[in-house]
Order: C-alpha cells, then structure tokens, then sequence
C-alpha cells in the first residue's frame, strides 16, 4: 500500500514556511539564519544541503560548479517542506523549482550593484560569475521569478544593503510570522507585512 503523505498548505500549516531569495550576495543565508534563530524555526540552506547531500547533477565548465538536480533536491526536502508542522526557512538564489504549495511567505532581497559588486569580489568569484550575478540583481531576475511563481501578495522585495535594513527586515518577518500563527493559517494581507 502506498504510504499517502498529506501535503500541507498554507490553510493547514501550523507556522509558515517562508522562502528567502535574491541574487547571490544580497543578504539571504544572513537574514535566514537570523530569522530561523529568532522564531526557533529550522534553517534549510539549499546550497549547504546540496553540497552535504551530494544532490548536484553534472559539472558546469563556464561556471566552475556543479549544475543542480532539482529533482534529488526536491525529493530530499518535500517530507519537511510538505509537514503540516512547518517553521521552515529556506535560502535560496532562485524559487520557480519548488512547488508553489510549500510557501507563505516569499522574501526577495535586494541590493544596489556596486555593494554587490563589491561583496561578490570579496567572496572570490571571478569577474565573469561577478558580471552575470550583478547583471541579474539589475534585471529584477529573481523577482521577476518570484512574482510568475507565487501569489503577488506573498512576495515582498526587501532591500538588504545596510545593517539597519538587515534588522528592520528581520522584525518585520517576525511580526508576520507571528501574526500566521494567531491567525489560524490565514496569511495576512500585505499591508500587514509592512508595518
Ligand atoms: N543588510 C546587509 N547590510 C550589510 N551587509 C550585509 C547585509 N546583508 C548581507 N550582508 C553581507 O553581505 C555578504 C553576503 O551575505 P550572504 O548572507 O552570504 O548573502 P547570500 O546568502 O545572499 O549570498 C556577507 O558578508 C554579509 O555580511
């Protein structure tokens, strides 16, 4: 017999599960990790389990990595993702490959390209990885993709360029967090999530 595992949503998830996403170098797994910290909620640094779960697929010459297979990630996350406990934090550069079903909120970093520029040379990436990654923050790429794959009225598009936004962006998804839980599941309206 098939074990039927009930996939939770939004209406049925006892905390939300919130997705940070944004150019490589905007502030997520920083902003992540603070914000799984604070709630006491779990930490899924996509990049991180990829690497310690051997999830990649074939290696990329022209960008000297591994390609990932989405489907082995996928599958080594949806019993956490599809949990009706949920409480997750996922960090991610990119969101249209998880099922829309997974998200309450979806949080797109962004920041201005010469402070990326200069984040991205300090990591060590080469001018080419440099070029590509700040020319996607200037074309909006990733939130452009978080707009076509979940309800507009879950994406929120943070700036992340100073400490003080870091801490404002982590209070204000705090709050919402909290206001998920007293509100039975229901997600509240946008404005909420500005205050
Ligand atoms: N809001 C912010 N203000 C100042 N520095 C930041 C901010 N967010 C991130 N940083 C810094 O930028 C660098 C990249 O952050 P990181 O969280 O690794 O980005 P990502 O996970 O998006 O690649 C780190 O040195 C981090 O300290």
């Amino acid at each position: 017999m098939a074990q039927i595992i009930s996939m939770a949503t939004p209406e049925t998830r006892h905390k939300p599960n919130i997705l940070i996403t944004g150019s490589p170098g905007t502030g997520k797994s920083t902003l992540a990790q603070q914000v799984a910290e604070k709630l006491g909620f779990e930490f899924i640094e996509i990049s991180k389990e990829v690497r310690e779960n051997n999830l990649q697929g074939e290696f990329d010459e022209q960008y000297n990595c591994h390609v990932l297979d989405e489907d082995k990630l996928l599958d080594h996350i949806s019993d956490r993702m599809d949990s009706d406990d949920g409480g997750i934090v996922v960090d991610y550069h990119g969101c249209d490959l998880f099922p829309e079903r997974w998200f309450d909120v979806v949080v797109v970093l962004r920041c201005a390209t010469e402070k990326l520029y200069d984040r991205l040379q300090s990591r060590g990436y080469s001018e080419f990885k440099i070029k590509e990654n700040v020319e996607c923050e200037i074309f909006g790429t990733l939130l452009e993709e978080a707009k076509e794959s979940y309800k507009e009225e879950i994406v929120h598009e943070l700036q992340s360029e100073t400490p003080d936004q870091m801490e404002e962006n982590l209070d204000r998804i705090c709050k919402w967090a909290a206001a998920f839980k007293n509100s039975g599941g229901q997600e509240p309206q946008s404005d909420e999530m500005d205050q």
